[in-house]
């Protein structure tokens, strides 16, 4: 009988980090019209004449930052480490591949190993646990775009979020627990940005999300999908389990690209309220983020640690993404098995 296929799939890091490498990346990254959703010309005149010329050497530097000698790009690293987890517990019924959106390794490479194997169900379980046009459904929209053209289309599935599950909540809070949460001022779930137009579009009726005051206080039939409300009830699931009373924790946005306004407030905005007020030691989650990358391991703890102590902070301690943790590797089994 012919495996289960299971394809993970993350968004993508350069090759290296040298400029050229990252260049490449960002070209096709922001080319993406789910994630630059504006129309192709005006695309290409932003990403290839304006952001990628002024932010390659930049980010070059930053990934240059994060790189490890021995593991490379700490997103890769820790992804393949949860395909190498998963491969383990699900055992020869199953084929796992791993993939990134952008640049390496394919997606188209995972689904031709899949079809040279004559992998007949394929589950797609895209590595973002709150749901986003620019990521989840940029990943569905490739894998769709790939296997069109195959004369016999296999049963394939989508995982479209897990923003509120029960085992990633508890991998969180566990990862939390090691650094003592009571002993800091405050606690931030610091989530990847967004712009507001894309956090508009997903809204069908055009009159909820961002129209309405507290459109992100509770999920209904109208924001379900929006990246933001799910982001806010991935926050409230985890301070719940710790025990954290709501003025104890903020929820803010962070990697703003460009001049349009991203979803708020801005994580770099509250850093510099949470100085003003004479918050000493604060504790940081990103849980947008299943595995530890850039906008972990460098904006949080160099560029917001730095900010934050330049403003009379002391300490800016990030919680560790899920990474290989058992929990979020039962989360991962769990997914895969699930009919
Ligand atoms: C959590 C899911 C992500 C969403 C949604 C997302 C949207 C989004 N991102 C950019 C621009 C950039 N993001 C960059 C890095 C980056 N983004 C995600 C995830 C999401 N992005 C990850 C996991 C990473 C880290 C990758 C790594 O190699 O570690 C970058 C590159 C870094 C930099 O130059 O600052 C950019 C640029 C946009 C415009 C966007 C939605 C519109
Ligand atoms: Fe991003
Ligand atoms: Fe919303």
């Amino acid at each position: 009988m012919s495996k289960k296929g299971i394809l993970l799939v993350n968004l993508g890091t350069p090759d290296s980090p040298s400029t050229a490498d990252v260049r490449k990346y960002l070209n096709e990254f922001l080319m993406d019209g789910r994630v630059i959703d504006v129309n192709p010309i005006l695309r290409t005149i932003l990403v290839q004449g304006i952001i990628t010329p002024f932010r390659a050497s930049k980010s070059a530097k930053l990934y240059q930052e994060i790189w490890s000698k021995e593991t490379g790009s700490p997103l890769l690293y820790y992804s393949k480490l949860q395909h190498q987890a998963l491969q383990t517990r699900l055992g020869d019924d199953y084929q796992v591949e791993l993939a990134m959106r952008y640049q390496s390794p394919s997606i188209e490479a995972a689904l031709q190993r899949m079809k040279t194997n004559l992998v007949s169900d394929i589950k797609v379980i895209p590595l973002f646990p709150q749901y986003a046009s620019a990521s989840t459904g940029s990943v569905q929209e490739k894998v769709m775009d790939l296997v069109k053209t195959w004369q016999t289309i296999p049963n394939i599935s989508f995982v479209n979020s897990f923003h509120d599950d029960d085992l990633m909540i508890r991998a969180f809070a566990e990862n939390a627990r090691k650094h003592q949460p009571e002993t800091y001022d405050h606690v931030l779930f610091s989530f990847h940005g967004l712009p507001q137009r894309q956090i508009k579009k997903c809204d069908h009726t055009h009159s909820y999300c961002l129209q309405v005051d507290g459109c992100c206080d509770t999920l209904n039939d109208t924001n379900k999908f929006c990246y933001s409300a799910q982001s806010y009830d991935t926050a409230r699931l985890i301070a719940a389990k710790l025990g954290l009373p709501r003025g104890k924790y903020t929820v803010c946005f962070q990697s703003r690209l460009g001049n349009d306004p991203w979803v708020q407030p801005y994580t770099s905005e509250i850093i510099k309220t949470l100085a003003n007020e004479g918050k000493k030691r604060l504790l940081v989650f990103c849980p947008a983020f299943v595995a530890d990358c850039l906008e972990t391991v460098y904006e949080v703890t160099e560029e917001y640690g730095g900010e934050f102590k330049a403003l009379g902070g002391e300490h800016v301690q990030l919680v560790e993404s899920l990474n290989d943790s058992p929990l979020f590797i039962d989360l991962l089994e769990r997914m895969a098995r699930a009919v």
